[in-house]
C-alpha cells in the first residue's frame, strides 16, 4: 500500500518519492500502432489492423503496395526503439531509475504480451506514452482500449495511467517550429518568402472527429490550436506571414464515407492554381517518419507538387529531438506530482491548455461499439 504521508519515507523504494521522483510509478509503457518488418509479415499485418473495419480489398491491396515499396518493412518499429533507448537516457540522465517497456496494438512486441511481462516483473503502476498526440477513438480511446485488452484477465497486472495528450506541449511545437524554418530555409531564395505552410495529419472519417473529445470536434481543434501556434512561432522568426492550411493524407474506408479534407495532394493543386510560389509540407499529426510520412507525404505528395512544378520540402517530425525526448519525462513527473496530489505545472503552448490527465466521460466515443476502456471515466 502507499503511504498517504508523503513525510514518512514507504516501504517501496519504488513508490517513495524521495527514492524515485517517477512515485507512485514504478515503470514507463511506450505505446504504439505497431508496423511489419518483413514481406511476410505486411498481409497479416494488415488484417491486425482492419479486421471488421469494411475497409475495400482494393485499398487493403494499395497499402500492401506502400509497404512492398520499402522492402516489406514499416520505420515504425525501429523508430519506437531509437525512441525508448533515448527516452531511457534520458531518465538515467536525470537520476530516474525507472525500467521503459514498449508495447503495440497491431505487432509485435504486443501489448499483450509486455503487459505479462510487466506483471511478471511486479510492476505495480505504469505511465503510459501512447506516441499518438490528439483525441479520436483511432489516436486515443482506442489505444485506451487496447491497454483494457491487454490487461483482461492478467494476474497481478499493473495499474496503467495515460500521460495527457502533448499537441500543445513546448517540446513537441518547438522541434517542429525548427524543421519549418529549416525547410523554408531549403527552399529557392526566390520562392521562400511566399511560401505556404500545409500541415498535414490522418485523415479520420468525419464521424469520427465529430465524437473526438468530450464535446465533439477536438480531433481537428486540437490540431487548429498546434499548427496557428507553429505558423505564429514561424512568422516571429523569418518576419512574413506565410499563409497555411491544414490538409490531410491516408484516407481509407469505403468511398462513399466522408472523411476530413482536403486530400493534401488536392490541397497542393489548389495551392499551385492560386499562384502559390512554393510549400512547406509539415507533418504536424504525426511524432516519427512512419509509413504515412514516407510513403503519402516523402513518395506521393513530394511527386504531385513535381508534377505541379511547386516547390516543395517536406519538414522533419520531432522523433528523437532532445527536446521532445525530455518532454516525455517532463509528462511522466507532471502527472507522478499530481498523483501524489502535490500542486503541479502544466506546459503547454497556443489557444488550448493542458487537457485532462483521464479522459472524461464519453471522450472519443467508440463509432462501432462501445468497448470497454483503461485510463478514463468512463
Ligand atoms: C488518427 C490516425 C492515426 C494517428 C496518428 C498516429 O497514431 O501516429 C493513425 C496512425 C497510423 N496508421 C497506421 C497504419 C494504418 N492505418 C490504417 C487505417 C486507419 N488509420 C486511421 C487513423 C489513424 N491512423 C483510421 C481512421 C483508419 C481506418 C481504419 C480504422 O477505422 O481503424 C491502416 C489500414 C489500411 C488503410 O486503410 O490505410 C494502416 C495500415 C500507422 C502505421 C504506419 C507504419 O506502418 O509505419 C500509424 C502510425
Ligand atoms: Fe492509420
Amino acid at each position: 500500500m502507499p503511504n498517504p504521508d508523503s513525510s514518512v519515507p514507504a516501504a517501496n523504494p519504488a513508490t517513495n518519492p524521495a527514492a524515485n521522483p517517477a512515485a507512485p510509478y514504478d515503470a514507463l509503457l511506450l505505446v504504439s500502432f505497431g508496423g511489419p518488418e518483413a514481406p511476410e509479415d505486411v498481409v497479416p499485418f494488415l488484417e491486425n489492423v482492419t479486421h471488421g473495419r469494411g475497409i475495400p480489398r482494393e485499398r487493403l491491396e494499395q497499402v500492401g503496395e506502400h509497404y512492398s515499396l520499402f522492402g516489406g518493412k514499416s520505420p515504425i518499429n525501429d523508430l519506437n526503439r531509437d525512441l525508448l533507448k533515448r527516452i531511457e537516457a534520458d531518465l538515467a540522465g536525470a537520476g530516474i531509475d525507472l525500467p521503459v517497456y514498449w508495447g503495440n496494438r497491431n505487432w509485435d512486441p504486443y501489448l499483450k504480451d509486455t503487459l505479462a511481462q510487466m506483471a511478471a516483473d511486479g510492476v505495480t503502476r505504469a505511465a503510459c506514452f501512447v506516441t499518438s498526440t490528439y483525441s479520436s477513438w483511432s489516436s486515443c480511446r482506442q489505444y485506451r482500449e487496447n491497454l483494457y485488452d491487454a490487461v483482461d484477465g492478467l494476474e497481478g497486472a499493473p495499474q496503467l495511467d495515460k500521460l495527457r495528450h502533448y499537441f500543445n506541449h513546448p517540446g513537441f511545437i518547438e522541434p517542429i517550429v525548427d524543421a519549418t524554418l529549416a525547410s523554408l530555409a531549403e527552399l529557392p531564395e526566390d520562392v521562400r518568402a511566399g511560401a505556404h505552410l500545409a500541415f498535414v495529419t490522418h485523415s479520420i472519417p468525419l464521424s469520427m472527429n465529430d465524437t473526438s473529445g468530450p464535446e465533439g470536434g477536438a480531433y481537428v481543434d486540437q490540431h487548429l490550436s498546434a499548427v496557428t501556434e507553429i505558423a505564429r512561432q514561424v512568422s516571429l522568426v523569418t518576419g512574413v506571414e506565410h499563409p497555411w492550411e491544414l490538409a490531410y493524407c491516408s484516407r481509407s474506408g469505403a468511398p462513399h464515407v466522408p472523411w476530413l479534407e482536403p486530400d493534401v495532394n488536392d490541397h497542393l493543386a489548389s495551392l499551385k492554381e492560386a499562384g502559390a510560389p512554393a510549400v512547406v509540407l509539415i507533418p504536424s499529426g504525426f511524432i516519427s517518419d512512419h509509413m504515412e510520412v514516407i510513403y503519402d507525404l516523402d513518395t506521393e505528395a513530394l511527386a504531385t507538387a513535381e508534377e505541379l512544378g511547386l516547390p516543395a520540402r517536406r519538414a522533419a517530425t520531432p522523433a528523437t529531438d532532445p527536446r521532445f525526448v525530455t518532454m516525455v519525462r517532463d509528462l511522466l513527473l507532471e502527472r507522478a506530482t499530481a498523483e501524489r496530489g502535490e500542486d503541479v505545472v502544466r506546459a503547454s503552448i497556443g489557444r488550448l491548455d493542458a487537457r485532462w490527465d483521464r479522459c472524461p466521460v464519453g471522450c472519443c466515443a467508440n463509432p462501432r461499439a462501445d468497448r470497454p476502456a483503461l485510463c478514463g471515466d468512463a
